[in-house]
């Protein structure tokens, strides 16, 4: 128990604590015979939603303590070397703890439910230096659900001057599965009580609605607007060699770089140690890989050590098996001022497929603070429209 609210859970026990809800191995050898357990839970599943109680808010409201002032000797797995707060570990999954306590059932000893992160819709920097040597306080509650899925928002905030103050945000999409993790499973309806669960309620519809018209208007479908389409072409013309009457005579603009050159790529093999608590590989694990990548890249790119300001639109498509191997490649694909945003594509070799790739599995766009930059410039159609789908992901971001 964590001194202050007796609900408090310390981050190191949230792991065993999933563990405890969903029935899962504590070790690999034994995954198995867990599984073959889970399966005997399928009869448990809801047949509707509607025989399933409604929830409010405050029931899948949870709190999980990161105590990095008070207990020194936990820093060094959480610290990089510049003595700043590394991208998060495992404390991430209190996103499935505020998911299994909405769908909590007291009749149950095991939740039948599989409950998996689709989406990592934005995280948003409140402020940007996290310190080493102060406590992390991570809590988070349901916003919003479908029929299958729920939509959480965790909230990061460190203790200073004796107050905890906001350090970031994020939004997250979770899918409920059957025990087997092969077909969708329905959760608790939502019951929002009072002004401000009403209010966050109505952002989660707008948020569902938003997703929809992002993705139909996805330039891997449609295509560019009439004004991106200027863009497009502009870029192009600024390329043209004026020193001859051609199509592909291009020169590159001052103080600039073709997108072809400002890619770093990279691989993971990926262990068991990595694995979540339904024996595939944790998705914190593919963010924190995806995002250093990223990072990396930008700051090669911009020559000094960038500030995150936003991660949005992480999208786990699929799950990766163990022993997977993880194709990352990271892209500079818009820049503005002294903002870079990157975009970071990840393929999957599975592990008896003899390296045939699956598609892609996430995907995250951090945009970068640093001095000025170069400007990043496409030559294809391919890279022009990578550079529009970057430029509307920098103008969503909030604060920029
Ligand atoms: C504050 C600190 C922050 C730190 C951040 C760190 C974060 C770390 C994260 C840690 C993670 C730790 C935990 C882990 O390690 S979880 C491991 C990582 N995640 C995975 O492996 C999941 C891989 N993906 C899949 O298996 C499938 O794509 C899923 C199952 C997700 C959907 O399969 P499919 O598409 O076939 O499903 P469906 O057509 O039957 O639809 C079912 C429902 O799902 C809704 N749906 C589907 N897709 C999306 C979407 N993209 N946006 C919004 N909603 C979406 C859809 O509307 C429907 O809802 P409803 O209408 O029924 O309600």
């Amino acid at each position: 128990m964590i001194q202050g609210n007796p609900n408090a859970i310390h981050v190191s026990n949230v792991r065993n604590r999933l563990r405890e809800i969903v029935g899962a191995s504590t070790n690999w050898r034994d995954h198995k015979q867990a599984l073959e357990e889970r399966l005997s839970l399928s009869s448990m599943l809801a047949r509707s939603q509607g025989d399933l109680p409604p929830r409010s808010m405050k029931d899948s409201s949870h709190e999980v303590h990161l105590p990095l002032g008070s207990q020194p000797h936990i820093r060094e797995k959480y610290l990089t070397h510049h003595n700043t707060v590394r991208y998060p570990h495992r404390r991430t999954e209190s996103n499935l703890l505020i998911s299994y306590s909405h769908t909590h059932n007291p009749a149950l000893p095991r939740s039948p439910l599989s409950i998996v992160t689709a989406l990592v819709d934005k995280i948003d920097m409140r402020q940007h230096t996290i310190y080493p040597d102060r406590d992390i306080k991570f809590t988070g509650h349901v916003t919003w659900v479908g029929k299958t899925s729920i939509e959480a928002k965790m909230y990061m905030s460190q203790l200073h001057e004796g107050a905890y103050s906001p350090v970031l945000e994020a939004t997250f999409v979770m899918v409920a599965r059957d025990p087997e993790n092969k077909r969708a499973a329905y959760v608790n309806p939502l019951k929002p009580e009072g002004a401000e669960e009403e209010r966050l309620f109505q952002q989660g519809e707008v948020n569902k609605t938003r997703r929809v018209e992002l993705s139909t208007a996805s330039l891997l479908k449609v295509a560019p607007t009439a004004e991106e389409r200027k863009v497009v072409h502009s870029q192009f013309l600024s390329t043209l060699d004026p020193q001859t009457v051609s199509f592909r005579s291009r020169v590159l603009p001052p103080k600039s770089v073709w997108m072809e050159d400002a890619k770093v790529k990279g691989l993971e093999i990926c262990h068991p140690q990595e694995r979540n608590i339904f024996n595939r590989i944790f998705g914190g694990f593919l963010m924190r890989k995806a995002y250093e990548l990223g990072w990396a890249n930008a700051c090669s790119y911009g020559g000094c050590r960038p500030n995150l300001v936003a991660v949005d639109d992480i999208l786990f498509q699929k799950p990766v098996e163990i022993g997977s191997l993880l194709l990352l490649s990271s892209q500079v694909c818009y820049t503005e001022g002294n903002f870079i945003q990157v975009r970071v594509h990840t393929e999957v070799a599975g592990p008896s497929d003899g390296g045939s790739t699956t598609p892609p599995t996430c995907s995250t766009s951090p945009s970068c603070r640093t001095t000025t930059v170069p400007m990043i410039v496409p030559q294809s159609y391919g890279e022009s429209m990578l550079y529009l789908d970057g430029k509307r992901h920098f103008s969503q971001a909030a604060g920029i």
